[in-house]
């Protein structure tokens, strides 16, 4: 069927309700609306679902919700009766029809004879983490478009471990859920029935209060400033309820939660584009954090898995740490403080991208904490506890990845807003009690270690045109890597694509020992490297750079002429 052939359909199908025929129909003279609606299925990858809302085959709609669910159902099944009563733990944030989407799964999956456990309430991606471990379900859901605009909602699943579906899962799915032939083929059931046959269980309280209990649990000094000025921003997502509950718990004096941004609000009237990814999303923090003199400030995303923090400096503005600095001074943080007790773990380890920066690395070498790389994702970095279960090679202590998402332990198989917001909170009345900043904190580990600095570019490359332009850069890239820039030798090439590292100084190939993905990293003898990947969650190439260097204006320099190297090639 081409794509007109299938809007048709949808609107003369009984199939489809009223109110989707309705917006069908409203867009009936816009062909490149119905084209872009019809073209082709929202494509199932390993992150599941994400698109814009609204009816059509191309959109998050309940009716894609409920065929995804179909296709995971009859995956589950395949892994017979034990696994379908273990059953599937589904979440879901604040945006438009995420609780609608989470019904309608659990109802498919019921309908399936699955066992469902449905959150009550908005709950934080990681909960849903710790739910499907606490209650040893097999998979679980969780209906967020994460930090996309409000126009997008998404459909994550997850497996057994806690964590991410990774290919070998996500393929079986995407498999299933081709061999469905019409929406028709859809299993379903009414509430009432699935609640009565003990199908559906509605998860309470309960579960968040042991969530809680042991985040506090992952606390490492009380020796702190309680009464440091913490403000808060939930962004008008899951994590108002979670993180102030665990702050208060901690016993912070003074948190201050940023009013026009506490409760839900699925169009992010105060925020728009609600990535703390982007220091904007502070816009309210900081006014906030001005008036009451706030030391730090702290946003989650909507779905609370990211972190990001601003801290005051000496003038009273407001500094923006990026994942790098804060994933750094965490590393920091909790190894010096484990290491004054003694509990770092003989094989322990710091798990992070091949984009995130090495200013960690070097702090754990300290400490004699090895760190592991992983494909950007933070479903490869939580795989890495998921191996070290299995084969306790070494014990997983803190995994984090420069867009800032961190995870400390292993309760969370993925990256955890909740944790990360009570250990910078922690981490900064920690240094308070002893005079200093987290920026003091960071320029004293850059004088110790070396000026780590980085920059990211991002280049959008939207639609066939956007692919194929990103295409021959690739190729260029690849077939004739930039060899010098300034007086910088270029000393390893790494292609993921291919799976090999060449150091060309030693001369030798070894193999990445990594699943095949399309990333490029280049290393200078000075230390600076630059990596350039697709984004697999944006139309965007991305291009991180990084430089180490004597001084701060040196290794900005630095960053700098990498930039003009690579821009020029870029534009060529
Ligand atoms: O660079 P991208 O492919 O767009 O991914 C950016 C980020 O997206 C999501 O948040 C993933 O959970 C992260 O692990 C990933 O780093």
């Amino acid at each position: 069927m081409n794509y007109i052939d299938k809007y048709k359909s949808w609107l003369k199908e009984d199939y489809f309700d009223k109110n989707t025929k309705e917006e069908l129909l409203s867009i009936k003279d816009n062909a490149k609306e119905i084209e872009d609606r019809f073209y082709t299925d929202l494509s199932f990858g390993t992150a599941g679902l994400r698109g814009k809302i609204g009816a059509g085959t191309n959109r998050m709609n309940k009716y894609t919700v409920s065929l995804a669910t179909q296709g995971l159902a009859d995956t589950i099944a395949g892994f017979g009766e034990e696994a379908k009563k273990m059953g599937v733990a589904i979440a879901y944030d604040i945006r438009h029809y995420s609780k609608d989407f989470a019904t309608e799964a659990s109802l498919v999956l019921a309908a399936n004879g699955i066992k469902v456990y449905l959150f009550e309430d908005i709950a934080p991606t990681p909960e849903l983490s710790f739910a499907i471990r606490r209650l040893k379900t097999l998979s679980g859901i969780v209906i967020t478009a994460s930090h996309n605009p409000k126009d997008y909602n998404g459909y994550k699943v997850y497996w057994k471990e806690g964590s991410q579906i990774l290919d070998n899962i996500a393929e079986k799915i995407l498999k299933n859920i081709k061999a469905i032939k019409s929406f028709k083929d859809i299993k379903t059931m009414s509430k009432e029935e699935a609640l009565g046959k003990g199908l559906l269980n509605i998860i309470g309280k309960e579960v968040e209060d042991e969530y809680i209990e042991n985040v506090l649990r992952l606390s490492l000094n009380d020796n702190i400033d309680k009464n440091i000025n913490i403000i808060y921003t939930p962004l008008n997502g899951t994590g108002n309820r979670p993180v102030r509950e665990v702050l208060k718990e901690r016993e912070f004096k003074n948190i201050f939660v940023v009013p026009e941004q506490e409760n839900p609000d699925p169009d992010f009237t105060t925020v728009g584009y609600p990535n703390p990814e982007n220091p904007k999303v502070f816009d309210y923090a900081q006014k906030l954090g001005k008036e009451v003199d706030g030391d730090i400030l702290i946003a989650t995303d909507p779905d609370c898995d990211r972190v990001a923090c601003m801290v005051k400096n000496k003038e009273g503005e407001y500094v923006f740490l990026n994942g790098n600095q804060t994933g750094a001074l965490l590393v920091n943080y909790i190894l010096s403080s484990r290491s004054r007790k003694n509990t770092i773990p003989q094989n322990g380890v710091i798990v992070k991208s091949i984009v995130t920066g090495d200013l960690s690395r070097r702090i754990s070498e300290k400490y004699n904490v090895e760190t592991i790389e992983t494909l950007t994702g933070f479903k490869h970095i939580c795989s890495k506890a998921n191996e070290f279960d299995i084969t306790k090679e070494h014990t997983f202590i803190f995994g984090f990845e420069e867009s800032i998402g961190y995870v400390y332990g292993t309760m969370v198989r993925d990256k955890d807003g909740v944790i990360s917001s009570m250990l910078i909170s922690e981490m900064a009345a920690y240094y308070k009690k002893e005079g200093k900043t987290l920026l003091d904190v960071l320029e004293e580990l850059y004088r110790e270690f070396g000026y780590y600095k980085e920059k990211l570019i991002s280049i959008v490359l939207e639609g066939l045109e956007g692919k194929e332009k990103f295409e021959s850069i690739m190729k260029e890239i690849r077939e004739n890597p930039i060899t010098q820039i300034g007086d910088k030798k270029l000393i390893m090439t790494m292609d993921y694509l291919n799976g090999e590292i060449k150091d060309l100084e030693k001369g030798i190939v070894e193999e990445t020992h990594m699943p095949k993905s399309n990333v490029l990293k280049y290393k200078f003898d000075d230390g600076s490297w630059y990596a350039i990947r697709p984004s697999g969650t944006e139309p965007k190439i991305k291009i991180y750079i990084y430089s180490t260097g004597k001084s701060e204006n040196h290794s900005n320099e630095n960053i700098s002429l990498i930039e003009r190297k690579i821009m020029d090639r870029i534009k060529k």
